[in-house]
């Protein structure tokens, strides 16, 4: 997130936990170019734990609307005490924190549901108490973009300190939302990688930068070309999948099926991307379905280095729709063994599995090995793993090892059927030296299945 160029990083909620108390003082210790920031409540307490993690700055949160104050606040306050002790309980612990040599974002929870005027009472009572900033959260999704252009165009201006906006995508509104607000005059956004957040989220930061990049010319300063892998390591790190669909770091992105947009999108890419996939730090990609087209038999095959006549391309074509009209996706190693069919082109597989087995269990360490043929030459490995499968594709690239340096960038697995007995699908994008396939397996055993993709799509690589 630092090398991306972001200015703010809210690490965590100090009074979360001892383990989150720890890693927001991991992060600080980091000697990050961000400001590093914690969520506090209006509560000392919570001022004085962010204090132990080094932060520079809290996240103060003021509940704003009546509904909050009336509903969060009953135990503190009591449930008929007014606005009046909201103000001097937020000015209170703003001004707590600014004496410890703490940066202060004064944050109204609820906002968008708040009296506008209570809220601009509030916002100057957080400024008179020496609040460095303010944020405008939009708790439960509430506003629109036009709404949301409206309040800013007042509120950024009148309130004496700049003003962030905070959004939540309980209606998907959350980037627009928030780009409204920047246009209107918000200083600065709360945005989290991938959307990731309570409920359906916060406003993505990459779809939020994209967008004011490429659909207003602004500059944020962010350096895009790093969005997709930060994404993806914040989806690995959560164990949070991004949708296949969702904009800019989807899998499903910059990813081309339909042969009437891969017919213009060959002369033009613009025809059918928006922006370059290279600015998010991505690639295209043309697959093959039931919706594929001439042109995209066409690329396919002048990737693979392969001739074919116009029958023989007929017959692929004719095949692949086949496939595709089952419901799958034609990996590269599907094409390239449909191809050769077509093209009666006989290749011997480099790598021929002899054999293998695998094992696991309660208390025992997942094992697997394996018997292969690579080159001809009879290769016995075997090796331990975070589970069977795991173990199996460890043994199987030791084995391989003397073919180079083969990596696997992907793993997905699917069962087809259902029921234990189902039929697993098991597809593997694979690498090496800078060329990628995708290949597929299925079987009923899941090890099997992964096998077997893993050793299809080796084949196709060497
Ligand atoms: C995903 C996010 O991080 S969004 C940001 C919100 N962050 C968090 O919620 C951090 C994670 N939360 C937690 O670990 C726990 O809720 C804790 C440790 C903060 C509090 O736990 P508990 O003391 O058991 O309280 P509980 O969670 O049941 O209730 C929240 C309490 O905070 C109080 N509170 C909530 N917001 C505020 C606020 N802005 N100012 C002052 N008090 C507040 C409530 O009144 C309630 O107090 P009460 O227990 O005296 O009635
Ligand atoms: C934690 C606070 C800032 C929040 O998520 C909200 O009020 O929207």
């Amino acid at each position: 997130m630092d090398e991306l160029g972001l200015h703010i990083i809210e690490a965590g909620s100090a009074v979360t936990s001892e383990g989150e108390r720890a890693a927001i003082k991991a992060v600080a210790g980091l000697g990050l170019n961000a400001e590093i920031c914690s969520y506090c409540r209006m509560r000392t307490s919570d001022i004085d734990l962010a204090l132990e993690c080094d932060v520079d700055s809290v996240h103060l949160v003021v509940p704003s609307s009546n509904l909050h104050i009336e509903t969060k606040l009953k135990k503190d306050i009591g449930i008929k005490k007014d606005r009046e002790e909201v103000l001097s309980m937020a000015g209170e612990v703003a001004e707590y924190a600014k004496s410890h040599g703490l940066i202060v974002e004064f944050s109204a929870e609820d906002a968008s549901r708040a009296d506008f005027k209570f809220l601009k009472e509030l916002y100057a009572s957080g400024v008179a108490h020496g609040a460095d900033r303010l944020c405008y959260c939009d708790t439960v999704g509430m506003l629109t973009p036009e709404r949301t252009f409206n309040i800013f165009s007042e509120l950024a201006f009148v309130t004496g300190a700049p003003v962030s906006i905070h959004c939540h995508n309980d209606f998907g509104l959350a980037t627009a939302n928030t780009v409204a607000a920047l246009r209107a005059g918000a200083a600065e956004a709360h945005l989290t990688i991938n959307g990731i957040g309570e409920r359906s989220g916060n406003a993505a930061l990459e779809e939020v930068v994209v967008q004011l990049e490429h659909l207003y010319g602004i500059d944020t300063g962010i350096k895009t070309e790093n969005l997709y892998k930060v994404s993806r390591l914040v989806s690995r790190l959560t164990n949070i999948p991004v949708a296949p669909n969702k904009a800019l770091v989807g899998g499903n992105s910059f990813t081309h099926e339909a042969g009437i947009h891969v017919h213009d999108l060959v002369k033009n890419t613009a025809s059918y991307e928006p922006i370059e996939p290279e600015f998010v730090g991505r690639t295209r990609r043309v697959v093959l379905g039931k919706h594929a087209g001439a042109s995209s038999i066409e690329l396919a095959l002048t990737e693979l280095q392969l001739d074919a006549n116009e029958a023989q391309k007929q017959e692929i074509f004719k095949r692949v729709k086949e496939m595709g009209d089952k419901g799958l996706h034609v990996t590269d190693a599907d094409l390239q063994t449909i191809a050769e069919s077509v093209l009666e082109i006989h290749c011997e597989p480099t790598v021929k599995l002899k054999s293998f087995s695998a094992v696991s269990g309660r208390p025992s360490i997942p094992m697997a090995s394996v018997i292969l043929e690579v080159n001809g030459k009879e290769e016995v490995c075997v090796d331990t793993g975070d589970g069977p499968v795991d173990a199996a594709i460890r043994a199987i690239q030791r084995a391989v090892a003397s073919v180079g340096d083969i990596v696997l960038e992907e793993y997905h697995v699917d069962a087809i059927t259902g029921g234990t007995d189902a039929l697993v699908e098991v597809t593997v994008k694979m690498s090496k030296d800078g060329k990628t396939i995708t290949a597929r397996g299925a079987r009923t055993d899941i090890i099997e299945a992964s096998v077997e993709a893993v050793i299809n799509g080796m084949n196709r690589l060497v």
